[in-house]
């Protein structure tokens, strides 16, 4: 809800700053003149995972463009989205400007839009499957694309990284929103000198989670969205641990009705394994020991996502190598969490196009005219 609201505090902010530029030709004929227009009527899909902030970060930089919307929101959670539109109205936003329908046919009402020849940007959040059909789709009328698709984070920890902040930053990386976020950290190397130390504390503080109903005092983490995310992970388990992974903590749901699942950190995780490839979105850790730091950048970067990278390291030149190297949009350095208002969130390869957020975000729904003037 805070990081939802602050994007709409940022990007108010940022609509007085759309600036502009000009410049005089070369043959001191012209003045050039340079101005920021909106792009034009938007088609906006978000994600049921941060259903606030998902939409607040496309909407607030849309309306402080001066942009028009059609906004789909995810179908597990449309009721966050209509409030959010409430909230647009009551403090004044005209009618028309931002357009919400709520939808369990997806793919026809945003292919409509899509294809009306109207929409002039499309903004998305969700998987690289559904962004690849929105681009083909953008494709056929040119539209601005702004896609934030999947990930499969790398979390580097170094031989000389301080291990509590590596395990207070793992804790976070990885149970954020239960693991079901495109930053969470999917792939874990620990460099060997420190897999022991690292993996017994992770395991412990992942082990003390209260897994249980949101509302009641006391519960750290709730369940997964749907039965069809449960799945996932528990197969994704299974075949870890058929390919040679040892279950350090959890690895089974608890008795009783609700997508709930144990928050597990499996070691010795083969390369193999499918979570080495697949996005989890779920509370398990995949943990795996590394020799050499070639050896764990090529390992980090043998994925086609690349949204985020986490690496602890107590050394400078070592922090600023692995962020050059990383191949990813964005890096946390002794952190693990990057997501900021203010800060320009994105990915690169197949993870996405584009950013949000930042002074860079509202960028993404204008656009530039040039206008020469005879002097
Ligand atoms: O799952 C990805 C949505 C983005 C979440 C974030 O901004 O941290």
């Amino acid at each position: 809800m805070a990081y939802g609201a602050e994007m709409l505090r940022w990007f108010s902010e940022e609509a007085v700053r759309i600036g502009g530029d000009q410049a005089t030709s070369v043959d001191g004929n012209t003045r050039i003149m340079i101005t920021k227009e909106p792009v034009g009527p938007c088609v906006l899909v978000t994600p049921w995972n941060f259903p606030l902030a998902m939409g607040a970060r496309k909407i607030a930089p849309a309306v402080a463009a001066g942009c028009t919307m059609v906004f789909k929101p995810a179908e597990l959670t449309p009721l966050t989205s209509l409030a959010l539109v409430q909230i647009f109205r009551e403090a004044g936003l005209p009618d028309g400007v931002l357009n919400v329908v709520t939808t369990a046919n997806a793919s026809s009402v945003v292919g409509t839009w899509m294809g009306s020849g109207i929409a002039r940007k499309v903004s998305f959040t969700g998987s690289t499957e559904v962004g690849k059909i929105l681009l083909r789709q953008a494709a056929d009328n040119v539209m601005r694309s702004s896609m934030e698709l999947g990930g499969n984070a790398p979390f580097i920890v170094l031989a000389d990284a301080d291990i509590e902040k590596a395990v207070d930053g793992a804790l976070k990386a990885k149970m954020r929103n239960m693991g079901e976020a495109c930053t969470a950290a999917n792939r874990f190397f620990v460099h060997r000198s420190v897999a022991g130390e690292f993996s017994e504390k992770f395991a412990k503080r992942i082990s003390e989670l209260q897994v249980g109903n949101g509302a009641l005092e006391g519960t750290d983490v709730g369940p997964l969205i749907e039965q069809k995310g449960l799945d996932k992970v528990q197969a994704l388990v299974a075949d870890a641990v058929a390919k040679g992974a040892r279950i350090l903590t959890g690895g089974s749901r608890p008795e009783g009705p609700g997508y709930f699942y144990i928050p597990t950190v499996l070691t010795d995780v083969s390369q193999d394994a499918e979570l080495m490839r697949t996005e989890i979105f779920g509370p398990v850790a995949a943990i795996t020991v590394f020799d050499g730091e070639d050896e764990v950048l090529r390992l980090a970067n043998d994925t086609e996502w690349g949204l985020v990278g986490y690496v602890f390291t107590e050394n400078m030149d070592k922090a600023l190598r692995f962020s050059a190297e990383l191949e990813v949009g964005m890096v946390g350095l002794n952190t693990g969490i990057v997501s900021n208002h203010a800060a320009p969130f994105g990915g690169v390869k197949q993870s996405g196009l584009g950013r949000e957020g930042g002074k860079i975000g509202i960028e993404e729904f204008l656009e530039i005219k040039y206008t020469a003037l005879a002097i």
